[in-house]
């Protein structure tokens, strides 16, 4: 079994883990606790189309500030204030990584990085692809390290050396944290008021959903 990892862009056609740290994989772990499901979009109009179309909660930001007249953000503290049967949700870049991933898509970060590697171990016929959110296209260090929790659950596969660089990186948790804490993405999040937000997405195994995005559509996995 091959474990790599990319940027942005996935290439995988097995299975592949989206790993946005700060703080789209954390939202939706968190959303799925109190929705049945979350309908991830690229564009905020048709967010607002598709909330309207099925009554749904409209969550979503854009740069880390909450998108006016949406219900909320792209919090995962204050996402658990939120409940129902479906939530729509766009985000800056966490939700269009996903549009562009053609294999089956988990969603990862430190706060379900064992259930989420055991899941593709056990689906994947023989190559996990990790497939870093980044920003705007850009390498985010906080979704390396995400990345390196996931693989540090993979290590007895063979990795790629992007993916063995992630892993060694993320094995010191003082420097992860101190690394994630003064990141661009948290620096701004910071500023916006989000520091909680921030806490919470690096904590780990705090979960154990497993979140299977497929046409759209992000669900709990079941078998
Ligand atoms: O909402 C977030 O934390 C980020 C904002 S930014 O573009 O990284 O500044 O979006 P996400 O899609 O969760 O990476
Ligand atoms: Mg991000």
């Amino acid at each position: 079994m091959l474990v790599s990892l990319s940027l942005d862009k996935s290439i995988s056609k097995d299975v592949a883990i989206m790993v946005d740290v700060l703080r789209a994989s954390a939202t939706i772990n968190v959303a799925l606790n109190n929705f049945n499901k979350v309908i991830a979009v690229k564009d905020k109009d048709n967010a607002i189309e598709l909330a309207k179309k099925y009554n749904a909660v409209l969550a979503g930001e854009r740069d880390g500030a909450p998108i006016p007249g949406f219900d909320t953000g792209n919090s995962p503290v204050e996402m658990q204030n939120f409940s129902g049967d479906t939530l729509v949700l766009t985000t800056t870049n966490g939700t269009r990584i996903l549009e562009g991933i053609n294999a089956t898509a988990l969603v990862g970060s430190f706060i379900n990085a064992k259930s989420v590697a055991q899941k593709a171990s056990e689906i994947a016929e023989d190559h996990i692809e990790i497939v870093m959110a980044g920003v705007r296209g850009r390498f985010a260090i906080e979704d390396f390290l995400g990345a390196g929790e996931i693989i540090s659950y993979l290590k007895n596969y063979e990795l790629d050396e992007m993916a063995m660089a992630a892993y060694m990186a993320s094995r010191d948790e003082e420097m992860v944290k101190k690394a994630i804490m003064n990141s661009k993405s948290s620096l701004t999040l910071q500023k916006l008021g989000f520091l909680e937000d921030i806490k919470f997405s690096i904590k780990k195994n705090i979960y154990d959903i497993i979140p299977i995005y497929e046409k759209g559509i992000i669900k709990n996995y079941t078998n």
